[in-house]
Parts: C-alpha cells; structure tokens; sequence
C-alpha cells in the first residue's frame, strides 16, 4: 500500500488519546480518519481536535470505507464486541490488553482468527518492543548466561485509584503484563502459579497490596511477580534474570545520572506512559508498517488467551492460597 493507513480508533479515553497523538504527531504511514467512543462527547471533542469523523459505534467505524485498520483502545470488557466484527470485517485490528476478559472469549477470537486464515490481531503488550526488555531477551537467547533459571519481575505503580481498583485488578490490569514478558523471555508457558499477601501498604486501604505471584514454567524456570500499586514514589519496574553461569536484569531506563553533593540519582518514570513511551511508539509503528504490508505480528491472540489462563488461575490462587494448574487448550497451527 503506497497510501496512509487509515486507522479507526474504538475507546478515546487515556490511552486511545495517546495513540492518537503518536499517529498523528511521531509515527509515520498512516493517519486516524475515524473515532467512537462509549461517551459522545468525549469522541466529538477528539474527533474535532484531530481532524477524525465520529461514528457513533463500532459497528459503524469498523464497516467504514474510511477505515483499513482498527484500533480498540476501549474498557476490556468491551474487546470482545469490536475485536470480533472486525475480524469479520478482515481489518487488521491493534488491541490494547486484555484481549477480552474470559478464557471463553479468548477462544471464540482465536477460532475466529484461526477461520480467516490469517493473522489479523496484534495485542497491546508493549513491553515486547522495549529496548531492555529486547536486551534481556538477546542476552538470554545469546547464551551469555547460560540457561535461565528463575526471573524476578517487580511492577510497581505509584498509586492506583482506591475507588475503582480491586485486589483482582492487581493480576488482571497489572501483573498480565509480568505474565507476557516471563512467557517471552523464557519462551515457555506457565504450568502454575500461587499469589501470597503478606504485610499490606496502609496506603491502600483494604487492597491486598503488594502481592507476590510464584508461576512454574512448563521447562521449569520459576518466576516471581512483585506487583505493588501503591509505592508514591514513582512507576517502578525491573526484571532479573538468574542464569547457570550468571545474571542480566533491566538497566535503569532513564537516560542520565546527576552526581552532586547530594550523592548521584536519577529520574524515577512517573507513569507507564513515560517508562514505555518508546516501546508504545515502536509497537504501533510495527503494526502500521506491516498492515500496510497486508500481515500483522507482535503479540497475537495465542498471546491473549494464555495470558488470561494465567490471569484466571492467579486470581483463583489469591482467594484460594492455593497453587493454580494453567490448563490451555491446544495451540492452532497458525500460532506457531
Ligand atoms: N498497554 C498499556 O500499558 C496500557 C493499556 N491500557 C488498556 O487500554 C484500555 C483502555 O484503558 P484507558 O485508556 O486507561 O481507559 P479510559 O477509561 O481512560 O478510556 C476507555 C474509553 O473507552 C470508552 N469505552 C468503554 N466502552 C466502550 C465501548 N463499548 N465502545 C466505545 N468506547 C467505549 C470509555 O468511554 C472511555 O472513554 C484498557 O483495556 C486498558 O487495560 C491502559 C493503560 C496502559
Ligand atoms: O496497562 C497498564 C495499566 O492498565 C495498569 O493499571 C498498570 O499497572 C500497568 O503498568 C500499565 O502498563
């Protein structure tokens, strides 16, 4: 395609408003002809600002000639309604995560999917497109470490708001993004997991926070997830690989030390928006170049559902205490 993709956009809230801007302001090769959102209002007003006709539901944009590709960027929840009929439509469709929010949704998508033939779905895992997190998975495939034994992520977010989120979300919002870099690093799936609560941060009232999750991966490795929503500090996130013959663990990600007489300190990334604004650039920009090529790539939608058989199974682990068998259905063909 020699022409702009023109991208529709479901859900223009937080983080469909960001990739609005990256289209029309960083990213090259295609533009934003279209927009809906739950909220009229909120759709009209960036519809306006960005020079993007408002439809009033998916249904509409996802049908229109004006539209090559679509992006959902709305509630998780509401995935499942638009990520079908665009499938339907054969548009490429970016999702952001989760790709639905039931195992039985995940593989009504993949069956849909596996009957076009073809992949049409990428999934918002960003973190695949980070710079570190690409370094630690070249260093652990190079074999400078030998062969990995155990991964310890920590994702720590400054505050979350007390009025909406919930002990579930911890392991559905938050840690799913742990889940799908353990699987990428390690090229393996989970076989288990188990989710202990120890000590709570008073800050967040009667949220169970932090937690830890423990997964087993099928090959062995053992990985463990320290999400903590609270830490007012700043949005903290590292990762450790522990090796045979040695370690690798994330770099800090800011691009400078200040050493004074106060001692040498950084900037801690205030949000996920700034610690992964390039990986977010990069992903959608890997998904215009290669819709514009007719493919997709990135994290598909076997990505999705394993993630929520992991995502189901910690959730069950945290009100059970107990450890969690990860059960998935056969992996189709077009995945591999
Ligand atoms: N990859 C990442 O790091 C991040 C991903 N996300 C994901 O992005 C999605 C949106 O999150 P936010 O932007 O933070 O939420 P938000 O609440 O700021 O925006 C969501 C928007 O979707 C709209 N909406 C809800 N149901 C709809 C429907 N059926 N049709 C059309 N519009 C609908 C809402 O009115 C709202 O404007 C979620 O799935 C979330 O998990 C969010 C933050 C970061
Ligand atoms: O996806 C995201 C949010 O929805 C979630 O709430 C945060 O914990 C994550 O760090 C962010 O990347």
């Amino acid at each position: 395609m020699n022409e702009e993709l023109k991208i529709g956009v479901i859900g223009t809230g937080m983080i469909g408003q960001d990739h609005i801007r990256r289209i029309t302001e960083v990213l090259s090769g295609a533009r934003v002809t279209a927009v809906t959102d739950a909220d009229r209002t909120r759709a009209e007003e960036v519809g306006a600002r960005r020079g993007a006709t408002v439809f009033a539901d998916s249904a509409s944009l996802i049908s229109s000639d004006d539209v090559d590709a679509v992006m959902i960027c709305s509630w998780g929840p509401a995935h499942i309604d638009a990520v079908l009929p665009a499938l339907a439509a054969g548009k490429p469709v970016f999702v952001e995560k989760p790709l639905a929010t039931s195992q039985g949704d995940c593989v009504k998508i993949i069956e849909a999917e596996v009957a076009a033939g073809k992949r049409l779905i990428q999934i918002g895992y960003m973190r695949r497109y980070d710079a570190a997190y690409a370094a630690l998975k070249a260093t652990i495939d190079s074999g400078a470490i030998g062969a990995p034994l155990m991964y310890h992520s920590a994702h720590r977010n400054a505050s979350v708001p007390p009025d909406l989120y919930t002990d579930d979300m911890a392991i559905a919002d938050t840690m799913v993004h742990d889940i799908d870099v353990a699987r990428f690093l390690l090229d393996e799936e989970v076989s288990q997991i188990r989710v202990i609560a120890g000590r709570k941060n008073s800050v967040g009232g009667a949220l169970r926070d932090p937690i830890l999750g423990v997964m087993e991966m099928s090959g062995g490795a053992i990985v463990t997830v320290e999400v903590s929503v609270n830490i007012g500090y700043g949005y903290d996130i590292r990762g450790e690989v522990s090796g045979e013959t040695g370690t690798a663990e994330l770099a800090e990600s800011n691009h400078v030390v200040v050493k004074s007489g106060d001692g040498f300190a950084g900037r801690v990334p205030a949000d996920w928006r700034e610690r992964f604004i390039e990986a977010y650039d990069t992903e959608v920009q890997d998904f215009i170049d290669n819709a514009r090529k007719g493919v997709v790539g990135g994290p598909s939608a076997w990505d999705g559902y394993a993630i929520q058989v992991v995502s189901d199974a910690g959730i069950e682990a945290a009100r059970s205490g107990r450890a969690v068998p990860c059960a998935m259905i056969e992996k189709p063909t077009l995945y591999n």
